[in-house]
């Protein structure tokens, strides 16, 4: 069996795009995956083409490993959430087509289910800047949903060090979704990054007041030791590594910036295989993973494949009911909690088909950035 062609899809969506790959060989069985880099997409399949010519085309689809490496090693720069997103895209379909093959789902292949079902966690249930009412009410909506959590930013492009009104007002909004949700809901507040150590540790102390579970990228992500300064007050569990993009990395990640979960994005550090490595480095330090996944359903997908079969799981990132209306439309089967959980599809590979006239139907759009940096205490979300 060899791989013969390639074909990249780019979907518009109103916060960012999504890219579709699929890989067709030379016995007719196909593969799918997803390299879905927020605001880069068109950038990422031009260079998953370039990567399949170079690479790919002519190669067998069991040669996993072979083809990861040399996409990583040969392009000498090394890695890169671009490269790794386009690499990711080729990997994950390179997985469908085995899976296929062999005619086993892909956990088969992964080592097989530890799992039954996988909880889900809820992220883009809520509506950014809303009053501590709204978003209390949509949260007892999460809870009846059945999920096991449900995380937000309440500070929402806040800068490093908010104006204090700013803070209250996120303050008063985790509180009315912990009076909304009682005492045993999991509440996860996400920091994307944005806050100096200060303010970090002035939110920390708060948030373990109210009982959160975890707070996630409470500091900007390029310095682990600035993270390892974050303070853990009353179980407070810190969590990050969305944009660690090297399991080479990952090591210094947990030595100095001492997570309590990680979060390795699937796509962003080049695959499923990448993922698994990144996660074994987890668990041998006692860590648990839980898959970034703000993606569209392939990637979803393959999370949920890989997520069946890593024990160190804690909850995988759900946007599935949460996303346009129409998310359900791309694929078959496309992946949806039920009761706040996911079951794995047992069909051959990842159990999902690109469907092409729904696809057709989103084209490409431009891309409105988020500004994940403002420093002005304003609240609000677009900037495009
Ligand atoms: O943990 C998450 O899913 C978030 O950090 C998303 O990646 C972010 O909101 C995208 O702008
Ligand atoms: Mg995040």
């Amino acid at each position: 069996m060899k791989l013969a062609r390639l074909e990249t899809f780019l979907i518009g969506r109103p916060w960012n795009n999504l890219l579709f790959v699929r890989l067709e060989t030379d016995t007719g069985i196909t593969g799918v995956g997803e390299g879905t880099m927020q605001w880069q997409a068109q950038t990422v399949a031009a260079v998953t083409e370039l990567m399949f010519k170079r690479y790919v085309v002519g190669a067998s689809p069991f040669d996993i490993e072979r083809l990861v490496q040399a996409m990583y090693r040969n392009e000498y720069a090394r890695g890169g959430p671009v490269l790794n997103s386009a690499i990711a895209a080729i990997e994950m379909a390179l997985w469908d087509i085995c899976a296929k093959h062999v005619g086993q789902p892909l956990y088969n292949l992964l080592g097989g289910r530890v799992h039954d079902t996988i909880p889900a966690y809820a992220n883009g249930w809520y509506e950014n800047g809303c009053t501590p009412e709204v978003a209390a009410a949509a949260a007892r909506k999460v809870v009846a949903e059945g999920y096991s959590g449900m995380k937000f930013d309440p500070f929402w492009l806040a800068g490093a060090d908010p104006q204090p009104e700013v803070l209250r007002l996120g303050f008063d909004t985790i509180a009315a979704v912990r009076d909304a949700v009682g005492p045993d809901a999991r509440i996860m507040i996400d920091g994307h990054g944005r806050f100096s150590v200060g303010t970090a540790n002035q939110i920390a102390h708060v948030l373990g007041e109210l009982g959160v579970y975890w707070f996630e990228e409470p500091v900007a992500p390029e310095n682990f030791a600035m993270l390892g300064e974050v303070d853990r007050p009353k179980g407070l569990r810190i969590a990050a590594g969305e944009r660690c993009w090297s399991r080479h990395q990952v090591p210094q990640l947990i030595a100095q910036g001492r997570p309590h979960v990680l979060q390795p994005d699937i796509i962003q550090v080049g695959g499923i295989l990448e993922a698994k490595k990144i996660a074994a480095i987890a668990d041998a330090h006692g860590i648990p993973v839980s898959f970034h996944c703000p993606f569209g359903p392939v990637a979803t997908a393959a999370a949920l494949h890989l997520d069946m079969a890593t024990t160190n799981i804690v909850s995988q990132e759900s946007f599935s009911a949460f996303d346009v209306p129409w998310r359900s439309d791309l694929v078959t089967n496309c992946p949806m909690p039920r009761q706040g959980a996911y079951r794995v599809s047992d069909a051959p590979g990842l159990g999902i088909e690109l469907n092409e006239d729904a696809i057709r139907e989103h084209p490409f759009r431009e891309e409105a950035v988020q500004d994940m940096w403002a420093d002005n205490g304003s609240m609000s979300a677009w900037r495009g």
